[in-house]
């Protein structure tokens, strides 16, 4: 791996002084004789934006499903807010304010783009709307995401007409609409032209300046320079780093795992 642009680490940048949103403590999970996380304990800290990087299979996603209560974990725990977080279900997950995409993007095919987004709030645990000025001021809303996402000219098009790229957008923008507190993100940029991954990292900076915590799955280095602050490394169910991208881009070691050259 080898870091495009490098960081001095300093006291700020290791980043303790930020407040912990969540805390996974030991969680593990197998399939058969698969240990798909094993023993992983790490931290989430308020507005920073970590990846999760390693090989294929390392254990990525199964991660974020244990996370989000999409699976059962086998051992260890999650704290969200310090508070203990066991067997949540992915609905009660949504509730607190995780809010996740997934690879395979889950949109309502049939549903126009509009009405994808409005979904979430139907879905979600934000207010029920019942004045005229609140329906406005939410109608506000979805314009500016549809702007920021660029899909204002494609709002009435049904989501299984819309082009790749314009798919994974209105994931994210399904995402934003949901104001949540911990974005997750599983490939958000995987098959993206880099116009198009450019706003997708100018949404993501966007929403960190306003306090969201981000953690991504990604596999494009370029991405991954021009995003983190932290470097979460794990290979076959295991956190090998959770460090600086100065740390772990610079890491021989990891290079030669996250290339297959071990
Ligand atoms: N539902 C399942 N049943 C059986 N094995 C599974 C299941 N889900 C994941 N695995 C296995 O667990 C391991 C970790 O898989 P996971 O999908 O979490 O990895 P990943 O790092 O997200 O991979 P990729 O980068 O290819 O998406 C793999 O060996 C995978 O085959």
């Amino acid at each position: 791996m080898k870091a495009q642009d490098t960081q001095t680490v300093t006291p700020e940048n290791t980043h303790e002084d930020k407040k912990v949103l969540m805390e996974l403590a030991g969680l593990g999970r197998s399939f058969g004789g698969v240990k798909a996380v094993d023993n992983v304990s790490m931290k989430l800290r308020a507005g920073i934006v970590t990846t999760l990087v390693g090989p294929n299979g390392a254990g990525k996603t199964t991660l974020f499903n244990l996370i989000t209560g999409q699976l059962a974990r086998d051992t260890g725990h999650v704290t969200w807010l310090g508070r203990r977080i066991d067997r949540i279900k992915p609905h009660e997950a949504a509730r607190l304010g995780m809010v996740r995409s997934f690879q395979d993007l889950r949109l309502f095919e049939k549903m126009t783009v509009d009405e994808n987004i409005m979904t979430t709030f139907e879905r979600s645990s934000l207010p029920r709307i019942t004045t005229p000025a609140r329906r406005a001021e939410r109608r506000d809303f979805i314009d500016r995401i549809l702007e920021r996402t660029a899909l204002t000219d494609k709002r009435d098009t049904r989501a299984s007409d819309l082009a790749y790229a314009e798919r994974k957008f209105l994931s994210l923008a399904r995402i934003i609409a949901a104001q949540g507190r911990l974005w997750l993100l599983d490939e958000p940029a995987s098959g993206l032209d880099p116009q198009s991954y450019n706003r997708l990292l100018q949404i993501i900076r966007d929403e960190v300046q306003t306090g969201v915590t981000v953690c991504i799955i990604e596999h494009n280095l370029d991405i991954v320079v021009g995003i983190s602050d932290r470097i979460a490394f794990l290979d076959r169910g295991r956190l090998l780093a959770d460090d600086t991208p100065q740390v772990v881009l610079n890491d021989p070691k990891l290079a030669s795992i996250y290339f297959g050259e071990r």
